[in-house]
């Protein structure tokens, strides 16, 4: 069925051509586990493996049936879901829950405070929003001491005490001035004030690796690495510098390059003299273990290292996004944990709402946790009381039995995985790769931009290719998978724990199935509708 713009309605009407244009304009009319079914001509449903997987939202799969009957017995005992401005102990007590989980999964019982949002994005704009809002703070605490400083020492001039060194004026390119103490002290005061004046008002910066993705918002989309999400709009936000992920020594290279100094002074042995200080000029390191949308890029345990070593050098916290990775979906509920990176803030959002609701929170640690920041930040839907007890349901079958469904994610996405590197084994030719850590998981396509079949050739240069694997995998074997925006030729791979062997065996025969047409150059099977 090929729907045009007209009958697909208003609702991204582009993005819906496009999907039709690969077949993967399909209606679903039910779901559950890793299965959603479309009707066929005769109105019978017809079932479609899937390993979308809501873009990692479906841990628990499509409408588990705990998830379900839970959220039906809160709808039915009339509970209050908005009830703003009033206590929230379901929210109260959703934090504690993370906060447990937290505590087992790092090892320490320092607290995190949770600011709670409705979608991914919003919690990382929250989570930028609470990093500005503390490196103001620091730059307000800095100015003020560097006032402190000039006052007194302006003062201590004044009654004689200290005389400006010899040579205080060297860093403007003046020698000594006329001599007079007094005269000299407040030139310097002069000069140190348009020294700082412009720095003091420099715009922060962020810090992201590339291929990152950390959502479409205004704040959020500056620290999105695809240039045609995020340029289009780069005059709306503070922007990120983005660091190589195999080159954790650009890290320290990107801050060395922004280093901004405020000139402060001091007294040494009776002597007024400039020294410098440093300006606070990023505002996060914000990063995902594993890069989702990016094409599933493994953050490495050393790039980790070195986030922390240059973040902690400039007090600057790191935000552990882990959105999509997290969830229990790498076999841990914090994917950063299996690297041994530690988040001064963390964002979740996407399977903790189930997948039936919407929620998603930023986590701040006590020791960056600036109470203020409550007053001025706030949502209508946020923790409201039916997403708090839905996710409170995820997090007790998460960490039921001892954590029991970690270890089943990590036995199955070993499965998944070992089936993948055999396909690809089978078809090198084909397959370029198998990245990822448990549930999490992506094959990359070779490049075809020179096959000599012309459609399958101009796909690929169109960067459709990957799309329209998907089109063939899911007309030819009822299977659905994607690519994204940002990694056209890695298919992503994020089913539920609920993973069988049969549904793996079922991908397996799709992935060979396509991988042997794209060797045959097989245009015409390729694009068969
Ligand atoms: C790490 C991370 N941080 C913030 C966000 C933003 O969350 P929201 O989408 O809930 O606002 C995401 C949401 N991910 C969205 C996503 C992730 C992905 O891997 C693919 C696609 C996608 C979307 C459309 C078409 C193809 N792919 N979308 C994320 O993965």
């Amino acid at each position: 069925m090929n729907a045009t713009a007209s009958e697909t309605g208003l609702a991204e009407p582009h993005l819906a051509e496009v999907l039709a244009a690969v077949g993967l304009d399909v209606e679903y009319v039910r779901a559950e586990g890793n299965t959603l079914y479309r009707l066929d001509e005769d109105q019978r449903e017809v079932p479609v493996l899937d390993f979308v997987g809501g873009f990692g939202s479906l841990i628990l799969g499509h409408n588990h049936p705990e998830i379900v009957a839970f959220a039906q017995d809160l709808l039915r005992s009339r509970l209050p879901i908005h009830a703003q401005f009033s206590r929230a102990p379901h929210a109260n007590r959703l934090a504690a829950a993370l906060n447990s989980v937290l505590s087992r999964e790092l090892g320490d019982d320092e607290r995190y405070f949770a600011i709670f949002a409705n979608s991914g994005a919003e919690a990382v704009e929250a989570a930028v929003k609470h990093a500005e809002f503390d490196r103001m703070l620091k730059v307000a605490a800095l100015s003020e001491e560097i006032n402190d400083h000039v006052a007194r020492i302006r003062t201590l001039v004044r009654d004689g005490l200290v005389v400006p060194a010899a040579g205080a004026h060297e860093r403007f390119g003046d020698a000594d001035r006329s001599g007079d103490p007094v005269r000299d002290i407040e030139e310097l005061i002069a000069r140190v004030d348009r020294w700082n004046a412009p720095r003091l008002s420099r715009a922060p910066l962020f810090l992201a690796p590339e291929g990152a993705f950390h959502g479409k918002l205004v704040g959020s989309v500056q620290l999105t690495h695809n240039e045609a999400f995020r340029t289009p709009f780069k005059a709306l936000a503070a922007q990120a510098r983005f660091v190589p992920l195999d080159q954790p020594e650009a890290i320290r290279k990107t801050i060395d390059a922004e280093r901004t100094v405020l000139l402060d002074l001091a007294v040494e042995d009776g002597t007024v003299t400039v020294v410098e200080r440093d300006f606070p000029v990023f505002c996060a390191f914000v990063l995902e273990p594993i890069q989702g949308e990016g094409g599933i890029n493994v953050v490495s345990r050393e790039f980790a290292e070195a986030v922390r070593k240059a973040c902690d050098a400039i007090d600057c916290p790191v935000v552990v996004d882990e959105i999509q990775s997290g969830m229990g979906r790498s076999g841990a509920f914090l994917a950063s944990s299996l690297i041994g990176l530690r988040g001064d803030y963390y964002t979740l959002a996407k399977s903790l709402g189930g997948g039936v609701a919407k929620t998603s929170v930023a986590l701040i640690r006590e020791s960056r946790y600036r109470k203020e920041f409550e007053l001025v930040h706030s949502s209508t839907f946020a923790k409201d009381g039916f997403s708090s007890l839905v996710a409170l349901k995820v997090l007790e079958l998460l960490e039921a039995d001892d954590g029991r469904l970690y270890r089943v994610v990590e036995e199955r996405g070993r499965s998944l995985r070992a089936m993948l590197d055999a396909v690809r084994a089978e078809f090198p030719d084909i397959l370029k790769d198998v990245r990822g850590a448990g549930l999490m998981l992506g094959v990359e396509f070779q490049d075809q931009s020179g096959s000599t079949a012309a459609t399958i050739q101009g796909l690929s240069r169109s960067g459709f290719l990957g799309y329209a694997v998907a089109g063939y995998l899911l007309r030819g074997h009822g299977v659905r998978l994607f690519p994204t925006g940002s990694a056209a030729n890695t298919l992503r791979l994020e089913p539920s724990a609920g993973l069988t062997d049969a549904e793996i065996a079922q991908l397996e025969a799709a992935l060979k199935d396509v991988c042997a047409v794209l060797r045959d150059q097989d245009e015409g099977r390729f694009m068969a509708s």
